[in-house]
């Protein structure tokens, strides 16, 4: 039985090799740490206006943004190698921490901070400046933002602790946000509970929660690859939520939006 075991597992060797001749395969979680290829997915999710995903996420954050209360630390988990929901806290928190699973993404993280960074994010940061009100502040977003973050952290949500904090980092923020990573990184709706639960514990009591998906979907592309997303209604994602202990019902704590299948939601973690 252990043998039998034992060649039914999927070996790396395996998957670099399903990887290298992938021809349509979906993706899952499993091939994460050699097929998400940070710089295509910079690309392709980063370098156009129209793309819908991100158009909804820079859209409705500055005025979710603007309904916070001021100060304290956020953190966005799963951020992958971006910097742009950072910036848009870059005026309304004191720290800054960006939390990745993929070492790649983290690393490209640490070179954005120390200005080594190919990438260039100013279709981005222009289109932030167009929803703030202020064309001209893209030129002095990244700096701004810089001066705040304190910190890339290494994350898993299917752990607890979900967030690694170094020694000199206290735990707990009062805001995590997180887009696109929790359907990609879970397998089952239970996973999905666990997810949430698990990065809803690193919000200090009475924080927030701020949380971009997509709805009803199955998998994505990027960079040429297809990646598996576990498929989730609204009613779905709303009650593994509420058993987080957070507020999903809420008119004056929870925004909620919704276009074409992606959701962008802020809840409120219960004050103990
Ligand atoms: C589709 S990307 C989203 C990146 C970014 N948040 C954005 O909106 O562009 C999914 C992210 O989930 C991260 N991820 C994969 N497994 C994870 C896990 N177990 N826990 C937390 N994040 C994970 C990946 O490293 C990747 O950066």
């Amino acid at each position: 039985m252990e043998e039998l075991e034992q060649r039914l597992a999927i070996t790396e060797e395996k998957k670099q090799e399903l990887f290298r001749n992938n021809l349509g395969l979906v993706l899952d979680r499993d091939f994460f740490h050699v097929a998400f290829n940070t710089d295509a997915y910079l690309h392709d999710f980063y370098t156009q206006l129209e793309e819908p995903a991100m158009r909804m996420v820079h859209t409705y954050m500055p005025t979710i943004v603007a309904k916070l209360p001021k100060g304290g630390r956020m953190c966005d988990f799963g951020a992958g190698p971006t910097i742009h929901l950072g910036v848009c806290f870059r005026h309304s928190v004191d720290e800054i921490f960006f939390a990745d699973y993929l070492p790649q993404n983290r690393n490209e993280l640490v070179r954005w901070i120390n200005k080594e960074s190919n990438f260039d994010w100013s279709t981005v940061l222009r289109t932030i400046a167009c929803h703030e009100g202020e064309m001209n502040s893209w030129l002095t977003m990244e700096e701004e933002t810089r001066s705040k973050v304190r910190g890339v952290l290494h994350c898993d949500c299917l752990k607890d602790p979900s967030i690694e904090y170094p020694t000199d980092v206290a735990e707990g923020f009062d805001i995590i946000t997180t887009t696109y990573c929790v359907e990609y990184c879970t397998k089952t709706e239970e996973e999905y509970k666990l997810a949430i639960k698990n990065i809803a514990r690193q919000i200090k009591p009475g924080g927030y929660f701020i949380m971009g998906g997509i709805l009803e979907e199955t998998w994505c592309s990027f960079g040429g690859r297809k990646f598996a997303c576990l498929y989730i209604t609204e009613e779905f994602m709303l009650t593994a939520l509420r058993d987080a202990g957070l507020t999903a019902d809420d008119e004056k704590t929870t925004s909620l939006y919704q276009v074409n299948g992606m959701f962008l939601i802020c809840a409120k973690k219960q004050p103990h």
